[in-house]
């Protein structure tokens, strides 16, 4: 079925702007593809370096041009639960390699932060740059020249976001992406949220408060709530990057070890030495990204990706804007209830059918583009399906049921949660920002009230501390920016303004700075850009002031004469405090750089 003739239209926009970056991006990648097996233009000296350590077999397999090589790139490390299982993985996918007649080496790794155990510290301010860096330190793994295809491992926030950076930027490769899985389901997430919420007022103490979170975060895998990183494995599914079915199979199953060695197989099936070639920078086009986004909709997926979605499309040569995502948002429905749109975690989402039933869904009615290249080959009907293991541990799939298992977690297209998706840009005399309203009540769409100024998270957790924080006002949080203090998230911030919205407060943030993607019931516009850092508007608002937040209309602005706004001085505060501490001193040059957050706060491109 061809595509809905809306999101066709917004395709071919994009397509249309994208040209002046997109043909000369096909250009590189086409004659760098061009060369051949990549080895074949390495110098002996070059190439005995790079096999010193293979086997007699593989030294020789790898002097000729036959046989291809695999490059890995892991982002395993102890602190991100959902990293941790990929300490096995290139083992594993060596064996599959060498079962297939080919050849696997880890080119390189990449640094992994988790923003759960820096939420709220020092270190979420180096969060954001550490997408592109994550990006470069893969750039250095392959620029190795010895791989026919790479195997990216990474899960979390901003390391699928840097890897297919990565991955696009080397695109005249092929690329697989290979997940973890999430967490087998522990204390829910609305659980957990209240025991934070009672500790917060002081209700029970930080013993009930670290055992109740240690029942949630309690072993590998990825944290279950639909955050930013599972929102990556959605994308990485409906993008093509994964194989079908692959996104949600818990880590250490039989299972999820028979996807890994698919995958190591499949990516040997798709170099240019056999006959499905398949660059990753030629699969992912204007189409893939608009699939991306629509998913992102459908599921209520994290405002992490009105940054991150932008960055990646842009290193395929891929102008994706704001006003593109907000659109499509009036054409998706929502049909996924997931922590923190719902009270379901991913595994139950799986369990109701998971991507392969979305697809399905999604396909009926041409809201996603079914003629895409994927690394299972032509088209996204493949992914309409049901995974299962087969017998002697092969990896097995049927068409996707038409019913969802559980429709309160998982709707089917003619019944959905929402007729329109999560994501809604926001414009006006503040600027331009983003906000989430699948996880708002329909109530608190449109807020009004006066604002309360914060020069930064601390100093609202103080006031809500001291109780001032008295009846209905906007939290207008600044200074929080890429170029101010590496745009953190702000998502401690979900636990007191939530309270107090609990009391009956009609509370919202307004922020230049990033939430969580588990940040949810509270209204954000968040992302604002220009920056207070750089005297956007933001800079100039004052206490007091009434903001007006309307997610229905998309505005957001404040009730202030436009000539006074303008010719008021903007604030300006000492940020010097963010420049050291914490290994923030070793970011000043991306905080000097960094671009505006609709264009991915980038410090690779604007
Ligand atoms: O965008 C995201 O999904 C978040 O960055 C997420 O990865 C982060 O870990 C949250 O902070 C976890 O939620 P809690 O802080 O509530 O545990
Ligand atoms: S989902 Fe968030 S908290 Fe969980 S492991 Fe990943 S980065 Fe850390």
């Amino acid at each position: 079925m061809s595509a809905d003739s809306r999101i066709a239209a917004i395709t071919a926009r994009i397509v249309e702007r994208s040209k002046p970056y997109r043909e000369p991006y096909l250009e590189r990648i086409r004659s760098a593809a061009a060369t051949g097996p990549h080895r074949s233009v390495l110098g002996c000296g070059n190439l005995a370096h790079g096999f010193a350590v293979c086997s007699p077999a593989e030294k020789v397999a790898l002097a000729g041009d036959r046989v291809p090589n695999l490059g890995i790139i892991t982002s395993y490390n102890d602190m991100l639960s959902a990293h941790q299982p990929f300490e096995t993985y290139p083992a594993l996918i060596r064996e599959a390699a060498r079962e297939a007649g080919g050849v696997a080496q880890v080119a390189g790794g990449v640094p992994a932060m988790c923003d759960g155990v820096t939420q709220g510290q020092p270190g979420m301010e180096l969060s954001l740059f550490s997408r592109d860096l994550i990006a470069m330190a893969a750039g250095i793994g392959l620029s190795h020249n010895m791989f026919d295809a790479a195997v990216y491992l990474g899960v979390c926030d901003k390391i699928v976001p840097g890897l297919v950076i990565a991955a696009l930027t080397f695109g005249h490769l092929p690329a697989i992406f290979v997940p973890a899985g999430p967490m087998t389901s522990g204390l829910p997430n609305d659980e957990k949220a209240k025991v934070r919420q009672l500790f917060a007022e002081g209700k029970v103490g930080r013993d009930e408060l670290l055992e109740a979170e240690s029942k949630s975060y309690h072993g590998p895998g990825t944290c279950t709530f639909y955050g930013t990183a599972n929102s990556n494995q959605m994308l990485m599914e409906i993008m093509g990057f994964h194989l079908p079915g692959a996104s949600f199979i818990n880590p250490g199953t039989p299972l999820r070890d028979a996807l890994t060695k698919e995958a190591a197989k499949r990516a040997l099936a798709i170099t240019a030495m056999g006959n499905e070639f398949t660059p990753a920078g030629e699969m992912i086009d204007e189409r893939s990204i608009v699939n991306g986004v629509v998913g992102l909709h459908a599921t209520g997926g994290s405002t992490n990706h009105t940054m991150h979605l932008v960055a990646m499309a842009r290193a395929a040569g891929i102008a994706l804007t704001w006003q593109d995502i907000s659109e499509l948002s009036d054409v998706v429905p929502l049909l996924a209830r997931v922590y923190p749109n719902g009270l379901a975690d991913v595994n139950h989402f799986h369990a109701a059918g998971g991507m392969g039933f979305l697809i399905s869904q999604l396909l009926k009615k041409g809201l996603l583009h079914d003629d895409v290249r994927t690394v299972f080959g032509q088209g996204l009907e493949a992914y309409a399906i049901d995974v299962r293991l087969g017998d002697n541990g092969t990896v097995q799939r049927e068409p996707a049921p038409e019913q969802s298992a559980d429709p309160k977690v998982l709707a089917t297209i003619d019944q959905p949660f929402q007729h329109t998706g999560g994501l809604k840009m926001l414009t006006g005399n503040i600027g331009k920002a983003v906000i989430k309203i699948s996880a708002v009540k329909p109530e608190r769409h449109i807020i009004e009230a006066p604002a309360k100024i914060f020069n930064d998270q601390a100093e609202l957790n103080a006031a809500f501390k001291a109780g001032t924080l008295e009846g209905d006002f906007v939290a207008v949080v600044r200074f929080q920016g890429p170029k101010a203090n590496g745009m953190p998230e702000l998502h401690k911030l979900t636990t007191v303004l939530g309270i107090l919205q609990d009391r009956g407060q009609k509370v919202a943030i307004v922020t230049d700075g990033r939430m969580s993607g588990a940040s949810g019931k509270v209204p954000a516009a968040i992302h604002v850009t220009p920056e207070a850092k750089e005297g956007g508007p933001i800079a100039r608002i004052q206490e007091g002031d009434i903001i007006r937040i309307d997610a229905i209309k998309g505005t957001i602005e404040v009730k202030v004469d436009d000539i006074a706004l303008k010719t008021r001085v903007p604030a300006h505060i000492d940020l010097s405090e963010n420049e050291f501490g914490m290994g923030r001193e070793l970011f000043a040059p991306f905080r000097q750089i960094a671009g505006a957050a609709d264009r991915g706060g980038s410090v690779l491109f604007h």
